[in-house]
Order: structure tokens, then C-alpha cells, then sequence
């Protein structure tokens, strides 16, 4: 197994910054797909993988939501880094933006003010914007700033072009299963119920009240099996460590019985700018 941490390239992406938290720079390795990096650490060929899964203004990455619930890997760490956009380019004359969408979606008031006729365009990452712009003088990127200081051929237009000055986008760390621990102030898991009934989420969510845990997030994902079918990203400030927490994860495997519950596992949260 590759002791590299792998994430979203090329080199320059937020969570390439993200990973700075986790690992040195010559301990980080890139790909183009979230998807790609979560198979890779559950298949062992990774010791570290480092993907988005929230942003404060555009919510989940349903790419990297789906890709959890798909693998079994062990979430060992969240990392939230505050996200502040430039627009970058060769000069003040381009007809493109290229960006990951979320960036572009992040930025949607700024352009639509002050770039109503330029054409958008979604590419695998802001730093794949960022070459975009590099290589042709008709397109310009959003990205971070930095990645203009690194480029003689590039100049920053604009700072801070993101809709909102709070943006902030959360990361999670994945490392193999076995690498699961119940030690942390926050846990993951996710619960396909595979039943229907008036009340099933109600029933769900109840158990962490009783005990006085904390959700910090729920999010349903369509569970691809038939329309109105759902599985459920449940976070809570609380550790697998604690007895309340082992107690309402019970609660919730009767529950599931006809489907599933992957513990994700327990972590700390840090923050990093
Ligand atoms: O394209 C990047 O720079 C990424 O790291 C991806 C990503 C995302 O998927 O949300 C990460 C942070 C920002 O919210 C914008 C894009």
C-alpha cells in the first residue's frame, strides 16, 4: 500500500490544501475523480484519501456522499478550510470561466452581475480551470489565488468573488477500514433502512435524542434502487466510544434490519486556512 494521501488534482485544488493538513506536499498524490480517490483507499492502494463533502454555500458533494456509501472505507479525520475564490486569467479579455461546478456555483451572483455573457464551463477541478487559463488567453478560472502567484503567464482580476464571505468547505480524511476507530468528538455513519413507513425517520432520529446527542447532519441520498428510496448520511457531535452512542447505534441496526449501517467511525474536526 502507497503511504501517499491521494486527492483531487492537479496540484493547487483547495483539497490539495486540504491534504496539506494530513500530509507533507512530496506525501500527496493526485487524481481527477473523488469517486477514484474513496476506491483507492478501499481497494489498499492508498493509506490516506482526502475528499470534499460540504460546502457552506452549494451544501454536498453528492459525488463524494455516494462513493462513502459504496466503499468501505474509514473516515479517520474532517478537515474545514474557508474557501475564497479569484478569478484568474492571461488578461481582462475572455469569453470562458472554467471551474470545478461547485466553485462556479459558489460564485454564481458575482458572475451573473459581472459577467452576464461569459460561458461557464465545469471542468474536474479549479485547478484544472486554472491550466485551462494557462493554456489559452480566451479563458478564464476560478480557483485560489495562489495559483496565480505560481504562474508568470497569470494575473488574479478579482479577490473574494465567492457569494458569500463565510464560504467554507468541510473534508473528510478516509483511510482503510481497518484504520476504524471509535475515538473522536464526531461520527459518521450512514443507514439504508431498505423499509417504508409513516414515521421511519422520526424512529430514526429519536434514539440521539433520547440521549441527548447532537445531529450535525442528515442527508439523504437517493438509494438507486427504485424512486422514493433512501439512504441516510447521519453525523453527530458525539464518539463511538461513548456508551449513549453505542446504545442509540443499536437502536438504529433494529431499525435497518432489512438493509445496512456502515460506521464510518469517530474523529476530530479541525479547521485550516
Ligand atoms: O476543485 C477544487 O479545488 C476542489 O478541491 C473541489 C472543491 C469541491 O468539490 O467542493 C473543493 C472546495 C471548493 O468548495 C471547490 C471545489
Amino acid at each position: 500500500m502507497s503511504t501517499q494521501a491521494l486527492t483531487l488534482g492537479p496540484a493547487g485544488t483547495y483539497s490539495h490544501r486540504a491534504a496539506r493538513a494530513v500530509a507533507d506536499d512530496e506525501e500527496i498524490t493526485f487524481t481527477e475523480s473523488v469517486t477514484t480517490i474513496i476506491e483507492s483507499v478501499a481497494d489498499g492502494e492508498y493509506g490516506r484519501g482526502v475528499v470534499p463533502v460540504e460546502n457552506s454555500i452549494e451544501g454536498s458533494v453528492t459525488e463524494s456522499l455516494d462513493a462513502l456509501a459504496d466503499h468501505d472505507v474509514a473516515v479517520v479525520r474532517e478537515v474545514i478550510t474557508p474557501i475564497r475564490h479569484a478569478l484568474i486569467a492571461q488578461g481582462e479579455e475572455f469569453s470562458t470561466v472554467a471551474s470545478h461546478a461547485q466553485a462556479l456555483a459558489q460564485c454564481r451572483s458575482y458572475l451573473e452581475e459581472q459577467y452576464p455573457e461569459v460561458e461557464l464551463e465545469a471542468v474536474a477541478s479549479t485547478a484544472r480551470g486554472v491550466q485551462r487559463a494557462h493554456d489559452d488567453p480566451a479563458v478564464a478560472a476560478i480557483g485560489h489565488p495562489a495559483n496565480a502567484e505560481e504562474d508568470d503567464s497569470l494575473v488574479v482580476l478579482a479577490e473574494d468573488i465567492q457569494d458569500r464571505s463565510s464560504n467554507a468547505t468541510r473534508f473528510l480524511v478516509v483511510a482503510p477500514e481497518t484504520e476504524r476507530t471509535e475515538a473522536g468528538s464526531k461520527t459518521s455513519f450512514i443507514v439504508y433502512p431498505n423499509v417504508d413507513y409513516p414515521g421511519l425517520l422520526l424512529e430514526l432520529l429519536e434514539p440521539f435524542a433520547d440521549r441527548d446527542i447532537n445531529l450535525t447532519r442528515v442527508e439523504s441520498r437517493p438509494s438507486g434502487e427504485r424512486l422514493g428510496d433512501y439512504v441516510f448520511h447521519i453525523d453527530i457531535a458525539a464518539g463511538l466510544y461513548e456508551q449513549r452512542t453505542k446504545d442509540a447505534l443499536a437502536v438504529i441496526e433494529e431499525i435497518a434490519a432489512d438493509g445496512w449501517v456502515r460506521r464510518l467511525g469517530s474523529y476530530d474536526s479541525e479547521t485550516v486556512v
